[in-house]
Parts: structure tokens; C-alpha cells; sequence
């Protein structure tokens, strides 16, 4: 059965605290032993897409929530800093003023801003007095194929002029190739040169071939300390996927109950649209529980989606839609 995600106006929910995913050694026998039945996932995706969604009020309340859990994203390489500015701007306030103030949520924000290396500094100060946090995309985002030793050094930069968080990019042919070894040790080292600021590993898993193998990257990942596991750049051929969500969010179930850590999930690429973020937020509820509701253990990359949600909350208060123009974003 379906579990309902009818839930009250979402700063009602309940705020997270939990410990840092500190990794393990790496255990090639569990990772041996992971499989995927795509066939069966396919399936459980394909029931998801055809679930009733919510409605009214309690839509509205699920809408302001995905706002909360938006890295609202912009890596272009015609970014500019006043691109990043307005963005920022944007996730200060999400949502005008006078709508937030009438749905109840006047200090909503979103989940994090997240650019390039390049555009950290701006980003930052753009954010300042606010709890917004930077992300920064590193490693060679996003083939992740230069120079290792530029790859860390790209990671410590970005950290050092102010990025929260830092989203890594894998070596895909590591995976490709059943080297989990290298890949822990990638992971581990550019966890290491995180520091304080938190890790998502991006598995790029339109780039892995196989449910299993995006399974077994996923764990890896984990079993190296990385705070989040990415599902995309947005720049590969297929980014999210329902299917792969689900692999994803396996994995992440399975490594909470033998270690006992939670790990984030960040469905990243080509999610645009409100309806697939209620659908994204009803498949964490029924999979992983509430605490994956939270900023701290959920995120959607998006560099869209803010604005197809705007447009429906406005939708929800006037009875009109209005042109998706009047909801850019940088
Ligand atoms: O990590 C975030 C993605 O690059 C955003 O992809 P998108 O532009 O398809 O929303």
C-alpha cells in the first residue's frame, strides 16, 4: 500500500540532527554481493509515475517543501556574476513576498545555491547574513577526467573562498571497470580534502550501464564517507531517473542498517517540472521516512524547477497560471 504523503505545512515537520557518515573500510565481499533485479525496479518505478497526487492545500504544502530542498543550480559557461547574483536573490526568496506571507512561510528559502568553482566568491557574497549554504561543482566537473592532483586542489580552493558543500564528481571508468578499490580510495581522498564541508558524490549513472553497477558505486561511495550520493551532472545523456532513484535510495537503506549512518540522496539533471518533484518527494517518504524530507539528507538539483513550482503555487492562490517567463532565474 502507498503511503499517504498528506502531511501539515512543511515547517511543521520535524528538524533532523544526525551524525556524519564517517565511512568503513571498504568491504569488497558486500559490495560482491549487491544486485539489482531491474526488471522489478522498473516495475515499482513505473507504479510510481501512475500514483494519485496530492491536492489543494496539501499540495501547496508539498510544493513549499521541494522549494526547501532545492540546490538551485546554475553551470553554464556563459555564467556571469550578475547571473549568480540574481539567482541568489532567488533563493532568498523563492517565492514573492506576498505569496509566501499568505501561505504562512515568510522566511522560505532554498536548500543551497550551487555553481561552478569560478563563481563561489560571488555566491557567497551574494548570500551573506543568510544560512544559505554554496555548493561547488569540483573534480573536473563534469567528466572529471584532469589531473588528480587538480582535481583535490580544485576542492580545496573552492572550500577556501567559502563552499559549504562540495559536489565530486566520480571516475566513471573505475566503476566501469570493477576497480572499487580505486574508486574508494578516489572517493576517500576527496573526502579527506572536503574537510568540514559536506561531500555528494555525483555517480554520473546515466554513464554506469547497469542498475547493478549504480548500486555498487552508490555503496562504495558510502563506504568512503561521502555525506550524499548524486545521481547526475545534468550534462550527461539521461540524468534522473525513477529507476535509478530507487537503486539509489536501496542503497542508501541497506548502508543505514548494517552501519547505522544515514547518507543523502541528491536526484540531480532534466527535473523540471512540480509534479516529478511531489512524485520525487512521495518515493523518499515511502522508501527512506521522514528524515529524508529534510535539507540535510534530500536535495533536488535543479536549475528549472523553482520556477514550475512557482508558477503552480500561484496557480493554487489566484486560480490563474502565468507566463513561465515571469519566473527566471538568473
Ligand atoms: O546538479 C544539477 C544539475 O546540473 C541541474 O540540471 P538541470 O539544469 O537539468 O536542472
Amino acid at each position: 500500500m502507498q503511503t499517504d504523503i498528506r502531511t501539515p505545512t512543511p515547517n511543521l515537520l520535524p528538524q533532523l540532527t544526525h551524525a556524519r557518515n564517517p565511512g568503513m573500510v571498504l568491504d569488497l565481499d558486500w559490495v560482491a554481493s549487491v544486485q539489482a533485479n531491474t526488471s522489478a525496479i522498473e516495475r515499482r518505478a513505473a507504479t510510481l509515475g501512475g500514483r494519485r497526487s496530492v491536492k489543494k492545500e496539501y499540495q501547496a504544502a508539498w510544493l513549499l517543501k521541494a522549494i526547501s530542498l532545492i540546490d538551485l543550480t546554475t553551470l553554464s559557461g556563459d555564467d556571469t556574476p550578475g547571473r549568480v547574483q540574481r539567482l541568489c536573490a532567488k533563493a532568498r526568496q523563492p517565492v514573492r513576498a506576498e505569496m509566501l506571507q499568505t501561505l504562512g512561510v515568510p522566511n522560505l528559502t532554498v536548500g543551497a545555491v550551487c555553481v561552478y568553482h569560478d563563481m563561489v566568491e560571488t555566491a557567497v557574497r551574494a548570500l551573506e547574513g543568510s544560512t544559505i549554504p554554496v555548493a561547488a561543482v569540483s573534480t573536473g566537473f563534469p567528466a572529471g577526467l584532469s589531473p588528480w592532483h587538480l582535481r583535490l586542489a580544485e576542492i580545496g580552493e573552492s572550500v577556501k573562498v567559502g563552499a559549504k558543500e562540495i559536489d565530486i564528481v566520480i571516475s566513471r571508468r573505475h566503476v566501469l571497470t570493477g576497480n572499487w578499490q580505486a574508486l574508494y580510495d578516489e572517493m576517500r581522498e576527496m573526502r579527506a580534502a572536503c574537510g568540514a564541508a559536506h561531500v555528494k558524490a555525483i555517480l554520473a549513472t546515466g554513464e554506469l550501464q547497469t542498475l547493478r553497477n549504480v548500486a555498487r558505486a552508490s555503496l562504495v561511495c558510502m563506504m568512503a564517507g561521502a555525506d550524499f550520493i548524486k545521481t547526475s551532472t545534468g550534462k550527461e545523456a539521461v540524468n534522473a531517473t525513477l529507476p535509478v532513484s530507487l537503486t539509489m535510495i536501496r542503497a542508501i537503506r541497506d548502508y543505514e542498517a548494517r552501519t547505522g549512518f544515514k547518507v543523502g540522496y541528491k536526484p540531480a539533471g532534466g527535473i523540471s517540472k512540480a509534479k516529478d518533484a511531489l512524485l520525487y518527494l512521495a518515493l523518499m517518504k515511502d522508501e527512506l521516512g521522514h528524515p529524508w524530507l529534510q535539507p540535510e539528507l534530500f536535495r533536488f538539483g535543479a536549475s528549472s524547477l523553482l520556477g514550475d513550482i512557482e508558477r503552480q503555487l500561484e496557480h493554487y492562490l489566484t486560480g490563474h497560471y502565468s507566463a513561465a517567463n515571469r519566473h527566471a532565474m538568473g
